[in-house]
């Protein structure tokens, strides 16, 4: 893990601002590509526009390249091809240092000798950053992070949510342009991670930050995210708004990885310009939105991709589908359910996730109802396991 402000050199903060006024700048990557000695092509072809103030996040399962891609944009990987444009100004051949980034990773990398106020004080003294001018920022940095009664303490003696909180102080003092953060909460319990999570967006958005954000963790991707890009294999496999990849996913392994889809094998049996409909292999029709270009019309078989939160009830016989309710577990105000379909021997359960008011009866027999407009189709060419997925979990 490099070392972080120690490496920084003596230059002008890259922005004065005070918060509020939106320190951010725009970020572009064209065609980056980064291959390891032994063959390893760990991100291939990665380009994308990221705008000022935007929250993006790469998001992926282990090995999928997101810390690479992170690593070439910090500029502590050489990447073989591409480019890297910081607020217009190309940075894919600038040191570290002279990139004027912040960074937060997951070791949080305080000095332990140094009080909080001097760790967060380190990056304005590298700067010259006059002494008033300097007490001032550091002092409203602290109190946006909750954290001035700390002031005189040191490292060892604050609870690792306050550490981190210290790190993300210490990269937002000089307001860089980007902040770069590895997995920044990762070693905290999940009480402390959505509290923090709550202020690195309120930060975020109090000074307009840039800011890009690794995790393999989908539910704090989608917390914090303006867009998300999916990686898998060094690749984006979409790079879009929370909701867009929830709502019009373009790959299956973006419908499962996002939301754990249920993914219901059949055939196409109309389509039409208001929408598609399947022919399951259980027996119902499922009405899908319209497809697009990608529109399975030639693939006999293809599987419809629906969240287990936009499924819903109906009595037995209505619906695309009947079958008997197996597990009903309860998550604090949801309710997870598993229905066994009637009709197709081998077929998965199909999960459901409820308010728990809704909750059925384990054994009871429903029929399972879809808005066409949450429905995604796919060919069904390639399979959920061949493409990483992992096979659903029980009661997820
Ligand atoms: N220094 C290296 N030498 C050789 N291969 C590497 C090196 N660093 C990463 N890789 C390989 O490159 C691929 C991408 O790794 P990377 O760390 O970018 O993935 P990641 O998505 O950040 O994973 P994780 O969530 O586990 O950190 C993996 O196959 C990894 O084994």
């Amino acid at each position: 893990m490099p070392e972080l402000d120690v490496m920084t050199e003596r230059q002008t903060p890259a922005a004065d601002s005070p918060p509020g006024t939106g320190t951010g700048k725009p970020l572009s990557v064209t065609g980056l590509r980064k291959t390891y000695g032994g063959g390893v092509t760990a991100v291939d072809e990665v380009s994308m526009e990221i705008a000022a103030g935007e929250f993006v996040t790469f998001l992926g399962s282990s090995g999928s390249g997101k810390t690479t891609t992170l690593m070439m944009i910090a500029g502590f990987c050489e990447p073989d091809s591409g480019s890297i444009v910081v607020g217009g100004r190309d940075v894919t051949r600038l040191a570290p240092q002279k990139r004027g980034l912040g960074f937060v990773f997951q070791q949080y990398l305080l000095f332990p000798h140094m009080t909080v106020w001097e760790n967060v004080a380190f990056p304005l003294q590298l700067r010259d950053i006059p002494k008033a001018e300097l007490r001032r920022r550091v002092g409203e940095t602290l109190e946006m992070a909750g954290l001035s009664g700390m002031a005189r303490r040191r490292p060892r003696e604050l609870s690792g949510g306050q550490q981190q909180r210290v790190a993300l102080c210490r990269a937002l003092v000089y307001r860089p342009p980007v902040i770069l953060m590895d997995e920044p909460l990762g070693a905290l319990d999940k009480k402390l991670r959505d509290q923090l999570q709550t202020e690195i967006k309120r930060i975020q958005r109090e000074l307009g930050l840039t800011v890009i954000y690794v995790t393999h963790d989908q539910e704090e991707a989608l917390v914090l995210s303006d867009r998300i890009a999916v990686m898998r294999d060094g690749r984006v496999d979409q790079f879009d708004t929370p909701r867009e990849l929830f709502e019009r996913p373009r790959t299956p392994f973006v419908a499962d990885f996002l939301g754990a889809a249920n993914f219901l094998a059949g055939h196409v049996e109309e389509q039409t310009p208001d929408h598609t409909l399947v022919r399951l292999d259980t027996g119902g029709l499922l009405k899908a939105r319209p497809q697009t270009a990608q529109a399975p019309a030639q693939t006999p078989r293809v599987r419809a991709a629906v969240q287990p939160g936009r499924l819903g009830l109906c009595p037995a016989g209505q619906g695309f589908c009947t079958g008997t309710v197996e597990t009903v577990t309860y998550v604090g105000t949801l309710v997870r359910v598993t229905v066994r379909p009637a009709g197709g021997a081998d077929t998965e359960p199909v999960r459901l996730e409820l308010p728990a008011g809704r909750a059925p009866a384990p054994g009871e027999r429903v029929g399972l109802t879809a808005d066409p407009d949450d429905v995604s189709v796919f060919p069904d060419s390639v399979s959920a396991p061949e493409l990483g997925v992992p096979a659903p979990e029980q009661g997820r």
